[in-house]
């Protein structure tokens, strides 16, 4: 299989990995490792409260919440798009607090993220928004091509690689989304409300292109509205409120 085939450790002169942070948990390996978060915003909005989070490797994590509870800042640090306020925040075993400039952006491209407004470029047919994203994260014109079918095959996209985002379904632009995040075999999978704009048979159908995924080896977080949709999941739930996380059973 293609997609979610083990890569390379990223090199060691390009990001130095913090000894703090390797796995001293006998066999247990740890995708994610949060410890005592928190983040407070410019405008002195508390967003999440001194968190502690483990999620393993190849595990399939729900966050619920109410709106505004944290939950896509939860994400955003997870994928470096904000920083922490207080606290460590490593991600496959990398420490991003102290990450910068190229060294953050090398890191960042192993991160696979889908948003609920899908963010595809207008102007850029399905299989051009797949293949910028792989570009943009260096792989080479033959690379590109050879992770491109698979990618829209995983979605059910193969069909549609010519047509513009505005020539599709709202499901099939989330599809687009994923093809898009996972084309560069990311070891996690990070989905912020990926169905908040979707039906809900096509949420069902995103809801199992992350299960595949997931079964291949790839660790999901997803945040999500929809009790219905976890009901249906038989995976770890925790749930946010005012910024704290607790588990739920
Ligand atoms: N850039 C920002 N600057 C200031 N405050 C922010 C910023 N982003 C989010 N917040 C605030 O942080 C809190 C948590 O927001 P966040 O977007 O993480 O919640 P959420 O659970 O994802 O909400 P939703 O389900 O509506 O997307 C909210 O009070 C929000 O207003």
């Amino acid at each position: 299989m293609l997609l979610l085939t083990k890569r390379k450790a990223p090199e060691k002169s390009v990001l130095t990995q913090n000894s703090e942070t390797k796995q001293q948990n006998g066999n247990v390996e740890f995708m994610v490792q949060l410890r005592s978060v928190s983040k407070t915003y410019a405008n002195g909005c508390h967003a999440l409260a001194n968190i502690d989070l483990e999620v393993k490797k190849g595990e399939f994590l729900f966050v619920t919440g109410a709106s505004g509870s944290g939950k896509s800042t939860l994400l955003k640090l997870l994928y470096g798009d904000e920083l922490p306020t207080q606290g460590d925040v490593i991600v496959n075993e990398y420490n991003m607090v102290p990450l910068r400039g190229h060294r953050l952006s090398f890191f960042r491209r192993r991160i696979g993220v889908v948003f609920q407004d899908y963010k595809l470029i207008s102007r850029r047919t399905v299989a051009e928004n797949v293949s910028l994203a792989l570009k943009a994260q260096g792989y080479t014109r033959k690379e590109i091509q050879r992770r491109l079918e698979p990618s829209l095959k995983l979605v059910g996209l193969h069909s549609k690689a010519e047509c513009f985002p505005k020539q599709l379904s709202g499901g099939e632009q989330q599809r687009v989304g994923i093809a898009r995040a996972i084309a560069g075999t990311p070891p996690i999978l990070l989905a912020d409300e990926p169905t908040g704009n979707l039906d809900p048979e096509n949420s069902w159908q995103i809801m199992q292109i992350f299960q595949k995924l997931n079964s291949f080896g790839a660790t999901v977080i997803v945040t999500t509205h929809d009790e219905q949709l976890v009901r249906r999941c038989n995976h770890r739930v925790m749930q946010m409120q005012n910024g704290r996380l607790y588990p739920r059973t």
